[in-house]
């Protein structure tokens, strides 16, 4: 059984399609075990105690540097022996020692069909803001696995979504969350248990 931890920085929307998805058996050789929150209060970490997961805040905010901030965020996932990681909504670029520990074991989800509108400066309603002033027709949603490059590691899974006429920022990422991305992370992290990656 592979113990698994979000990493969160906001509603938590996703690490909810998570749980739910859990709960329905969708994931036998994982379970997630602990949330955690590089901000104090965000709603995620509501969503966590609702499925009775373990949650601490690890906030950026509170670090003098990337580097410390890497250093607590490696401490906290080994302290509680976990095994894969999962970015969900998680706003702050993880550092190299935890990449280097968890090589190949760390999911991301990107509301985009990456290598469109990602990177440094491009997440949440940002990413829909820039697709629907590029005037794309199809927009979607990505889960790769992370490395030093932000949005540059290995493509796992894309889903595309239609973008409507009249969409608005929040419109669409909305449509992007329910159509894509609460589908394409559940079975990612799934295939990540399952030795399949
Ligand atoms: N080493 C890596 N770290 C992270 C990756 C990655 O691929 N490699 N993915 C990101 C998630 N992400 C897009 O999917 C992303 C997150 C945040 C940003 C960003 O510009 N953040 C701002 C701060 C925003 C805030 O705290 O409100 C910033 O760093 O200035 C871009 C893309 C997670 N980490
Ligand atoms: N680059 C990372 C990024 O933009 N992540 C995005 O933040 C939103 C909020 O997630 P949440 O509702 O799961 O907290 C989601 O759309 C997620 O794809």
């Amino acid at each position: 059984m592979k113990r698994v931890a979000v990493l969160v920085s906001g509603g938590g929307t996703n690490l909810q399609a998570l749980l739910e998805s859990e709960a329905r058996g969708e994931n036998p050789n994982g379970k997630i075990v602990l949330v955690v929150a590089s901000k104090p209060g965000v709603y995620a970490l509501e969503r966590a105690a609702n499925f009775g997961v373990e949650s601490t805040v690890v906030a950026r905010k509170e670090y003098a540097d990337s580097e410390a901030f890497d250093t607590a965020l490696l401490d906290t996932l080994q302290s509680h022996q976990i095994d894969v990681v999962v970015l969900a909504g998680f706003l702050s670029v993880l550092g190299p020692r935890v990449i280097e520990a968890y090589r190949n074991r760390i999911l991301n989800v990107h509301p985009s069909l990456i290598p469109s509108f990602c990177g440094p400066g491009f997440y949440g309603l940002r990413v829909h803001e820039a697709a629907l002033a590029r005037g794309v027709k199809v927009t979607g949603a990505t889960v790769h696995l992370v490395n030093e490059e932000c949005d540059g590691g290995p493509i796992l899974l894309q889903k595309a979504v239609a973008v409507q006429p009249g969409d608005t920022p929040e419109v669409l990422q909305k449509r992007v969350m329910v159509e894509a991305e609460w589908k394409l992370l559940p079975q990612a992290l799934a295939m990540v248990c399952n030795d399949e990656v």
